[in-house]
Parts: structure tokens; C-alpha cells; sequence
């Protein structure tokens, strides 16, 4: 008896472990089943890694006049990007009449480069809190909606402070757990952390999900709610590492930072892949439960 409850509790890949803890007893919950741990991601890690190169570029170069470190130090970056001669005269002559640097807002940027817009709102579902939609434009099926933010924790690494109480704990297929809360002991541990790999002034990560104002605005995935029978899952996650020829200078838009510094590892990042087409106004919810088997 006991053996087969241990067999069940480990083919879960529960997403949310005291959200699943607290709701394990109820008899009509939502279940994701994969056949196999492989058949588990929904588009492949170059569709995602094409996604993100795609939509990073685009806000490196909005947000190009704040690059000027990489310009000077790292040469070679501004030959990647063509363009931005005529960006920069857009810009200095916006800037001369509005004082401002960004041509769009990271939002205009998504919405102008992938096709649409998401954002937190408080959710459709009663007590939910809050919850992540598209505000502007159309999901296709098969696309990377958003990513998980938060602090990469190993199996082996202590996480129990952080964890008390914390209902953005994220678990990976493999084990690895995501702290995405924004708030707390959670965020002064993101900030120490990606304080201690910038390379001079050089950020390998992003901080800004933190706040308000996100600089990559993809990254909004700790948000999104669970499905219920009425509203069914129209994201799933899927975990991406980030390969070792990624571009440096993209890095600062990555919202996610190994807690240990020496992990041999490539950086886990989560995306959450849209199962179906999602219309402008529509909450985004996934599955907070998984049966791999
Ligand atoms: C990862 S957080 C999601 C963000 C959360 N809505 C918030 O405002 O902070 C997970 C928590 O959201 C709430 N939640 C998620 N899905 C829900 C649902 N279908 N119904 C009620 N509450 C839900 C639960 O409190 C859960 O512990």
C-alpha cells in the first residue's frame, strides 16, 4: 500500500508543491498526463531558443542607447546589429524633443515582434489574486507566451527559508525547483545573486521582473494561474537551458540566476508554450499537476 502511494507521488511532477499538498484530496482536479518524460516539451528547444533570441534582439535594440558599455568595451557587438545607425538618429532626435530614450515600451516591443502583449491583471477566477492575459494581438498554438522568473536551486541546494510559505516555488521535471516570488527573503537572494555574476557592467541576468516595470516583458510566468474545469489550460511549461553560445549581450534580459555560483550546469530557464490559440482578453492558466508515466 505504501509503496504504491510512494510509486504514484513520484510519477507526479507537481509544478506547485504546497498548492498540490493542499489540494491532493480533491477528487475533480485538472491533471496533466505525459506518456513519457520525453514527450513532455511541446515545441523544441531551438523553436524556444529562436523565440527568445528573436524577441531579446528586438529589446536590446529599442533599448539601445542604454547599451553603450557593450558598444565601447565589446566592438564586435555592435556589428551584429546593422541597424542601429538609423535607430540612433530616430533616437537622438526623439530624445532631443521628449527626453526619452526608449522609442517603445517593452510591451509595444513584444506586441511589434511576436504579435502580442501579455500582462497581470487581477484574475477571472474568485480569490485567485492575480493572473497574467493578453492584452493586445493574438497567441498562435505552439508559441512561447511568457517565461518563469526567479532563483535556479539545484536538488541538493537548501531552499527551506525561502520555501516557508511561498507559493511560487516552481518544480522541474528533473527536480530543479524555480523561486519566482518577487517579495521577501526570495527577492533579496535574485538581487545577491545576480549582483555576483555581473561581469563588470555587464548583467547576465535580469533583475526588473522584480519590480513594476519589467524590462523583458515575457517575464510575468509566476503569475499565471492554475486551470479549473470551467477554464481549461491553454499554456503549459517547458523547461530550456540556455545553451553556452548564447549572446552576452543578451543575457540581461534572462530573469532567471543559478543560487550557487559553481554549478557546472547550463542556466535552467521555464517558458509556457501556448496549447491553443489565445485570443486578445483571455487569462492564460496552466496545469499545476503532471503525470509523467
Ligand atoms: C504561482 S501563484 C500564482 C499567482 C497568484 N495568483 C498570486 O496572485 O500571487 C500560485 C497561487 O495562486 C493561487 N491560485 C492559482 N490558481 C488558482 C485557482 N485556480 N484558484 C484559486 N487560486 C489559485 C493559489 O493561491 C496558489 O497558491
Amino acid at each position: 500500500m505504501l509503496r504504491a502511494l510512494l510509486r504514484r507521488w513520484a510519477s507526479y511532477r507537481y509544478r506547485f508543491a504546497p498548492w498540490i499538498a493542499l489540494h491532493l484530496r480533491h477528487k475533480r482536479r485538472t491533471i496533466r498526463y505525459v506518456p513519457d518524460e520525453s514527450k513532455d516539451k511541446i515545441i523544441s528547444d531551438e523553436d524556444v531558443l529562436e523565440t527568445l533570441l528573436k524577441i531579446f534582439k528586438a529589446l536590446f535594440v529599442n533599448d539601445f542607447s542604454r547599451q553603450m558599455d557593450y558598444f565601447t568595451l565589446l566592438p564586435e557587438v555592435k556589428s551584429k546589429y546593422p541597424e542601429l545607425p538609423t535607430l540612433q538618429f530616430k533616437i537622438s532626435k526623439r530624445s532631443c524633443s521628449h527626453q526619452s530614450q526608449n522609442i517603445f515600451n517593452p510591451e509595444e516591443v513584444l506586441f511589434n515582434t511576436l504579435g502580442f502583449s501579455i500582462t497581470r491583471a487581477q484574475s477571472s477566477l474568485i480569490s485567485a489574486g492575480t493572473g497574467v492575459f493578453v492584452t493586445k494581438g493574438f497567441v498562435p498554438k505552439g508559441a512561447v507566451v511568457s517565461m518563469y522568473p526567479g532563483t535556479v536551486y539545484q536538488k541538493f541546494e537548501p531552499i527551506f527559508f525561502q520555501s516557508i510559505g511561498n507559493p511560487f516555488i516552481f518544480r522541474c521535471i528533473d527536480g530543479i525547483l524555480i523561486d519566482g516570488n518577487d517579495k521577501g527573503i526570495s527577492k533579496a537572494v535574485y538581487r545577491s545573486c545576480s549582483k555576483r555574476d555581473q561581469l563588470g557592467p555587464f548583467q547576465m541576468s535580469d533583475t526588473t521582473w522584480l519590480t513594476r516595470a519589467v524590462q523583458n516583458p515575457l517575464s510575468v510566468g509566476q503569475y499565471v494561474n492554475n486551470c479549473s474545469h470551467n477554464k481549461t489550460a491553454n499554456v503549459c511549461y517547458q523547461e530550456f537551458d540556455v545553451p553556452e553560445c548564447f549572446p552576452i549581450e543578451l543575457k540581461q534580459y534572462l530573469p532567471n540566476i543559478t543560487y550557487s555560483h559553481d554549478v557546472p550546469a547550463p542556466l535552467r530557464c521555464v517558458v509556457l508554450v501556448s496549447l491553443r490559440e489565445i485570443e486578445q482578453g483571455e487569462e492564460l492558466f496552466s496545469n499545476y499537476y503532471t503525470i509523467v508515466n
